[in-house]
């Protein structure tokens, strides 16, 4: 029986059951992810943090089907749809959208704001012509854009506006689930703060779950019940955002809040200190031994550089895989 980060319950929205995928390379293989557990809960958005390079978006590649696991099974609502064959896969790919980091390149450049919204409609052939018009339209109004953009094309608009119809298009087809890989990082820090407020707003509205990858842990911990941290392609930590943040017990995550800078007002009062900016990163095909941290962490011992750590929960739901956590939490 696989360790599943979080908890499951009955509200289990989408499971990753031992999820590794490796890539091949010119000597091996790469893994960018390996025995990869994670539930993600109905209305419980999911953040998944971590360097770059740390898996999180091969991970939600699996979850889309957009890659093939090497080995384990995503479920979705109970069902194993990593065995399903492609001609049913169609509930799953309208139940699970994505947004992109950059609008611009995910736009369709020739086609109207409202020909981009309406594009999932026409192709889920999903009502008629002025019905698709009609819930463009909607979903403009639900995402702040005005009516009258309705015929611009995406190279008239800002980047929030690109965003905004982005998101306006993933939601075309009501999913239940929003992949949101680093969704605002390209935009100006103001409009970033508005597309972060329209999301939270969003998801209260419309009851949306997101699983929500970002380099910004302060976007996460303000959209996501639950964070999932990763190091160099496995889970290392994940608990309820309230309490990760508050009382990270891995050394990774330490390190990753420590490197958020605190700002007093627009100016930043301190930066970055964390253990991070002192050791190079080792790479995926040089993985240490033990435990992958041990090279980088300022509380490793022998055992951590032979020995892979064990998951322990020392609260229900705050599940981490350090051989100190007793003495860290
Ligand atoms: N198609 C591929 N072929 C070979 N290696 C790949 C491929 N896709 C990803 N990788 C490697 O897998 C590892 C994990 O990459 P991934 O993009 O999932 O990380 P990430 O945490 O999302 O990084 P970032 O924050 O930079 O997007 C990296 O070492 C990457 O180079």
């Amino acid at each position: 029986m696989p360790e599943t980060m979080l908890s499951v319950s009955s509200k289990v929205l989408v499971e990753l059951k031992g999820i590794t995928k490796s890539f091949p390379i010119p000597k091996g293989a790469l893994i960018a992810c390996q025995d990869i557990n994670l539930v993600i809960e109905k209305g419980r958005s999911v953040g998944l943090v971590g360097e770059s390079g740390s898996g999180k978006s091969t991970v939600m590649r699996v979850l889309q089907l957009l890659l093939p696991a090497t080995s384990g099974e995503v479920w979705m609502n109970g069902v194993n749809v990593s065995r399903l064959p492609q001609r049913r896969l169609k509930r799953y790919r309208r139940n699970v959208q994505f947004v992109a980091q950059d609008p611009f390149g995910s736009l369709f450049p020739h086609y109207t704001v409202g020909g981009n919204i309406a594009e999932p409609l026409r192709i889920h052939q999903t009502g008629t012509k002025s019905e698709q018009s009609a819930r463009a339209l909607e979903l403009m109004a639900s995402v702040g854009l005005s009516q009258d953009l309705y015929y611009k094309f995406p190279h008239e608009l800002s980047g929030g506006q690109q965003q905004r119809v982005a998101i306006a298009r993933a939601l075309a087809l009501s999913p239940e689930l929003l992949v949101l890989d680093e969704a605002v990082s390209s935009l100006d820090v103001s409009i970033q703060a508005q597309i972060l407020n329209l999301l939270q707003e969003m998801k209260a509205r419309m009851g949306l779950t997101y699983a929500f990858i970002s380099h910004n842990l302060a976007a996460v911990r303000l959209l996501c019940e639950d964070t999932v941290v990763m190091y160099l392609g496995r889970i290392v930590e994940s608990a309820p955002s309230e309490v990760l943040f508050k009382q990270p017990i891995h050394p990774y995550t330490k390190s990753l809040i420590d490197a958020i800078p605190a700002f007093v007002g627009d100016k930043v009062k301190s930066l970055p200190t964390g253990s991070l900016t002192k050791v190079e990163r080792p790479s995926p095909t040089h993985r240490p031994s033990g435990c992958a941290y041990h090279t980088r962490c300022p509380f490793a011992t022998d055992v951590c550089k032979v020995e892979e750590p064990k998951w322990t929960e020392p609260l229900p739901g705050h599940r981490v895989a350090c051989h100190h956590a007793d003495r860290l939490k």
